[in-house]
């Protein structure tokens, strides 16, 4: 009986910490190859599951060294990435780990310049294993595409359509669909608002509104007053990548 009991408070004090944490960084420090001076310096923060943390700073100040730490396409110095990982019904199923690269999405500061195809179709599909053995993995992506259509709004959109031909806020949306595909654990984004008129901003501001329903997401930005109302964490980032929780100032 007391184990039992002892047990269940453990569980539940288990899920108290974890459910809410999802992505913890702890002590990161980075200096790139070469070179002698740390651009991160001992970064610590976590980011609870399903919210939208928002990450500010002067330019150089390192945000954009610290997604791509985050993304996997840089190694830390020192310090770590964790992800706590969660069953189909909310459960903790697994330990924190090392952040995957693969469960985390990126999408660049103006991902519509990176666009190759000539279709939409070929775009979405871009990188999808084709030879013998991946068709696992196609129908996998293939099962999630209409559900990342259906999130940024492009299901009605035709397959043969030139991504070139849409419009400042539909090539977001459909950057942000090609991420989505992979239903990630952390989507990240940099400065998703930068060179869109008023209203696409508008609009890619109500879709990450929308996205945070169902992912966690982390932003660079600096568009503050915009993405104002949908920040449930923020830090300062200063030059030395000193990371500060700050309340959003506007
Ligand atoms: N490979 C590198 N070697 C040396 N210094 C670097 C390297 N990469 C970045 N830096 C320096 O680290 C600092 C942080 O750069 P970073 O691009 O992360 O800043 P940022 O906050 O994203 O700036 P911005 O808002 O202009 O994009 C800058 O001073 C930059 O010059």
């Amino acid at each position: 009986m007391f184990c039992l009991t002892l047990q269940k408070t453990y569980l539940g004090h288990c899920k108290a910490h974890l459910l809410f944490l999802p992505c913890k960084v702890r002590n990161l420090c980075y200096r790139p190859p070469g070179t002698q001076l740390n651009i991160l310096n001992d970064i610590s923060f976590s980011l609870p599951q399903k919210s939208f943390g928002l990450i500010y700073g002067r330019s150089g100040s390192g945000k954009t060294t610290l997604l791509q730490l985050l993304a996997g396409l840089s190694k830390p110095t020192s310090g770590s990435i964790l992800l706590q990982r969660y069953g189909k019904d909310g459960s903790v199923n697994q330990r924190p780990e090392l952040l995957p690269p693969q469960r985390v999405g990126i999408v660049f500061q103006f991902p519509e310049r990176y666009f190759l195809a000539d279709t939409l179709l070929e775009e979405v599909t871009f990188g999808w294993p084709k030879q013998k053995g991946g068709s696992q993995m196609r129908e996998h992506l293939a099962s999630n595409l209409a559900q990342a259509l259906n999130w940024v709004g492009l299901n009605g959109v035709p397959f043969d359509k030139d991504p070139q031909s849409l419009s400042g806020g539909y090539k977001r949306r459909l950057a942000l669909a090609i991420q989505l595909i992979q239903v990630p654990d952390l989507l990240i984004l940099d400065e998703p608002l930068a060179g869109l008129d008023w209203k696409a901003r508008a609009d890619v501001a109500k879709l990450l509104k929308h996205l945070k329903e169902e992912l966690t997401l982390l932003v660079v930005s600096h568009d503050l007053k915009e993405l104002a109302p949908l920040v449930d964490r923020s830090w300062r980032m200063e030059a030395g990548g000193i990371l500060k929780e700050e309340p959003l100032s506007l």
